[in-house]
């Protein structure tokens, strides 16, 4: 198993996390329920007037330390990797992109989309997203990544060669087909019974619906929710959880982004081995899927991209798509090194 790294004053110290979650019991119990409270509201604050950080509470001291800064114990990370292949899956919002009050302005930066394409010019490199397929594509724009939309019900393999796939233009994977119908009738009614809510938005993501209620007012929540649960009712196959100011609607079926991390990992050859290392960085509920598939098969790092302290299966933490991009980037120029020292 792929042993966690603690962050104490500088120093990096290999730690058991079991013994790390017991020794920080009552800190944790307190995180874990305050986390509960705030989920609706702070897990996703609706925007970030300062860039000047806050000082630490005490919660989320105790929470970095159960979930240092992939950034600070780097090092490890890196020399996990030696003989193994990192590869690489990338959630899109809250990850690549910063949250926005517009999910279709949800764009991602020129810096971040070199990042991307260098950490996918060295490692198989995925985006695992919610949205539909094409509409992640859109916004990311590099034909050389594998990309599983629909929380991993719709997986495309790259249409640009790399040295491991074969530039496979064709769908390699479709989870849910068959409840396409379904999802497109559903669609149209929440579109009819949420209109009267004013902000209230819902995004067809084809294999599954997003209801979006960052831009409702408050004391309307509970309403949508509502609504959005009435109509759901005559829809038994279909199930309702929540993401970031965001109601999701998806299939019953067993297939999420964990399944989809370990389709791919399987298509990559990777199915039963030891030479690989997988890390996985997402920052929203259905992202739990995967880290839960990384802890199970005890091999490589769920990364959680939060600034709050939240419950997570994930073994590190990164602030935001800022700190992302410079954990791409420091990959990228670690790999670069290892590939011109062996000429
Ligand atoms: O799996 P992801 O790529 O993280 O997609 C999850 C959902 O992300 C989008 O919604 C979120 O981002 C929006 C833009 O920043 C924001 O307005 C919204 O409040 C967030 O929930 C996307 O629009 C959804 O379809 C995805 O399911």
């Amino acid at each position: 198993m792929t042993e966690p790294l603690v962050a104490l004053g500088g120093r990096h110290i290999a730690i058991c996390q079991k013994q790390l979650l017991k020794s920080l019991e009552t800190g944790g119990e307190g995180a874990r329920a305050s986390a509960c409270v705030d989920s609706a509201r702070s897990s996703s604050p609706t925007q970030i007037k300062s860039t000047a950080s806050p000082p630490e509470t005490e919660e989320q001291s105790s929470w970095t330390l159960r979930y240092p800064s992939a950034l600070e114990i780097f090092e490890h990370i890196i020399s996990a990797s030696k003989g193994k292949q990192i590869v690489m899956f990338l959630d899109y919002d809250g990850t690549l992109s910063p949250i926005v009050d517009d999910p279709d302005q949800a764009f991602m930066s020129k810096d971040m989309r070199e990042a991307v394409r260098d950490v996918a010019a060295y490692f198989p490199t995925a985006i695992v997203s919610g949205r539909c397929r094409d509409k992640v594509y859109n916004f990311v724009r590099l034909a050389e990544l594998y990309y599983a939309g629909s929380h991993g019900m719709d997986i495309k393999g790259p249409s640009k060669r790399r040295k491991w796939n074969k530039g496979n233009q064709a769908v390699i994977f479709q989870a849910a087909t068959e409840f396409l119908p379904m999802i497109n009738e559903v669609c149209k009614t929440l579109l009819n019974k949420t209109s009267s809510i004013p902000g209230a938005k819902v995004e067809n993501n084809k294999f599954c619906i997003s209801v979006h209620f960052r831009c409702v007012e408050e004391k309307r929540w509970a309403e949508l929710t509502e609504q959005v649960k009435m109509v759901l009712s005559a829809y038994p196959k279909l199930k309702l959880s929540r993401g970031r100011k965001v109601l999701e609607i998806r299939p019953t079926i067993k297939w999420d982004k964990g399944k989809a991390l370990e389709f791919l990992l399987e298509s990559l050859g990777y199915a039963n081995s030891s030479n690989v290392l997988p890390i996985y960085i997402g920052d929203d509920q259905t992202d739990e899927d995967a880290f839960k598939v990384l802890r199970d098969r005890g091999q490589g790092f769920g990364i959680l991209v939060s600034r709050v302290a939240k419950e997570t299966s994930a073994t590190y933490s990164l602030q935001e798509p800022f700190e992302v991009k410079e954990f791409l980037r420091r990959l990228v120029l670690v790999e670069r090194k290892r590939w011109l020292l062996q000429g």
